[in-house]
């Protein structure tokens, strides 16, 4: 790489107490006049305060916050593409950055020639790029539409190009803004599997998303942001689950709020039926599902379900079958999720998150069976889910969201909701 910054530990990208201020102004006259006169009334807006924290090679940190937290001001600070008002940045190497996509290109030209012209601004030259267009064009596989004005062309297509553009050479620091919500499900499993091999190769990422699981998935760190400023900053789990708290409770009706934020009462009763703080809206803990034409959950079963509305599970095991059909020859994944009657999360595990890969059936069908011995939660009504994913994990092809209820009676006194691993001394 550029720079120097060779070790593997080698600090690539360094902010220094940065601030952005945005002035905004009354009218378009009083901004003509503060131009031309350097004074006119305006009103200043912090989009940034104070934010500092340093970037080593091979890195990728997700940068997640509310709406308007300052996430695009700082991508775009350390892009270069905006100018700080306060500290200072040190780079090292070749920082390319994929920013309000496709907003870079020329609408008049065509999708081949903006390729010239925008490889031009990031720095790579005439002879490189006709050495390159194959593979950027096989990449965005945009086809015929390559010589239509790029004006033409949706969203998704000029996001389609602007990341096989901006990845055609790995630079030494990537930054990419939003740019995985966009696009189809083959395109956006494509990018994922570039950003994998650059960051493998040590190539630094910065990432900017407001999907948990990608953040989750692909982050070693990551950055919150809140309200211009940074609320934390380290390894991504206990960042990305004091985030997600935070966004529960904003969620959450505020009496459910308040109760959270409240020290903790004993309740009396039955504790997997009590209602607990962000009990609010269920949600999946992974992307929401992308079809596919050939990859489905064939089939999940219970072992040992009773009778009742819902069944009773008989026996202390929970032991879940689940068979599924791949996309084509690669090998799934596939998840399940325990949670209580009212939706609140219990346990959610997948395949590739334990290296526990489903056995091959043959005829392109999969099994995994998940036994959960000796069930350690409180007598009670549960729900279940199972989800299929592809073989990096990355996408869900498809859910059995909250699909069956059971209700669950132990055999064992116990108050509370789990009986967790323990020990007396
Ligand atoms: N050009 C601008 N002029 C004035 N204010 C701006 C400008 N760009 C952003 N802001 C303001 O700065 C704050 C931060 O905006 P920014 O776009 O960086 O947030 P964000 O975290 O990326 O938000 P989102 O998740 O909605 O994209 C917001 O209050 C926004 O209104």
């Amino acid at each position: 790489m550029n720079g120097g910054a060779g070790a593997a530990d080698a600090v690539v990208l360094r902010a220094c107490g940065l601030g952005k201020e945005y002035r905004l102004y009354d009218s378009p006259r009083q901004r003509l006049k503060a131009l031309l006169t350097g004074r006119a009334q305006h009103r200043s807006h912090w989009a940034l305060r104070d934010v500092s924290f340093e970037l080593r090679r091979g890195q990728c940190i997700g940068v997640i916050g509310d709406n308007g937290a300052g996430k695009s001001s700082l991508l775009k600070l350390l892009a270069g593409t905006l100018q700080p008002t306060q500290g200072r940045i040190e780079r090292q190497g070749r920082i390319t950055a994929i920013l309000e996509l496709g907003a870079g290109f020329h609408p008049d030209f065509s999708g081949r020639d903006n390729l010239y012209f925008g490889g031009s601004m990031i720095g790579i030259s005439h002879e490189e790029m006709a050495r390159l267009e194959p593979e950027i064009v096989a990449f965005a596989g945009l086809g015929e539409a390559m010589s239509r004005p790029v004006k033409t062309y949706s969203s998704g297509m000029a996001v389609r190009l602007a990341f096989a553009l901006v990845t055609a050479v790995q630079p030494d620091v990537l930054i990419i803004d939003e740019a995985l919500a966009v696009g189809d499900q083959h395109f956006q499993k494509k990018c994922v599997e570039r950003i994998t091999a650059f960051k493998k190769n040590g190539c630094t990422i910065l990432f900017c998303s407001h999907s948990p699981y990608h953040i989750r998935t692909l982050c070693d760190v990551a950055l919150w942001l809140d309200g211009g400023q940074v609320k934390e900053f380290g390894p991504t789990e206990p960042v990305l689950g004091a985030y997600e708290m935070h966004t529960r409770l904003r969620n959450a009706p505020p009496e459910e709020a308040e109760a959270a934020k409240a020290p903790a009462k004993a309740v009396e009763g039955n504790a997997a039926d009590a209602p607990s703080a962000g009990s609010a809206p269920p949600a999946s803990p992974y992307p929401p599902p992308q079809p596919d034409a050939s990859a489905r959950i064939i089939s999940v079963d219970i072992a040992n379900l009773g009778e009742g509305e819902p069944p009773l599970l008989q026996g202390r095991d929970l032991v879940a079958t689940i068979t599924v059909r791949g996309h084509g020859q690669e090998r799934p994944n596939v998840g399940f999720m325990i949670e209580q009657s009212r939706g609140v999360g219990i346990t959610s595990l997948a395949t590739h998150e334990e290296g526990a890969a489903p056995q091959p059936l043959g005829d392109g069908l999969w099994r995994s069976v998940l036994t959960f011995p000796d069930l350690p939660l409180h007598s009670g009504e549960y729900v279940v889910s199972a989800f299929l994913f592809d073989a990096s994990g990355l996408v869900v092809y498809e859910q059995w969201f909250q699909f069956l209820h059971f209700r669950f009676v132990t055999p064992t006194l116990m108050p509370g909701l789990v009986r967790l691993p323990h020990r007396w001394e």
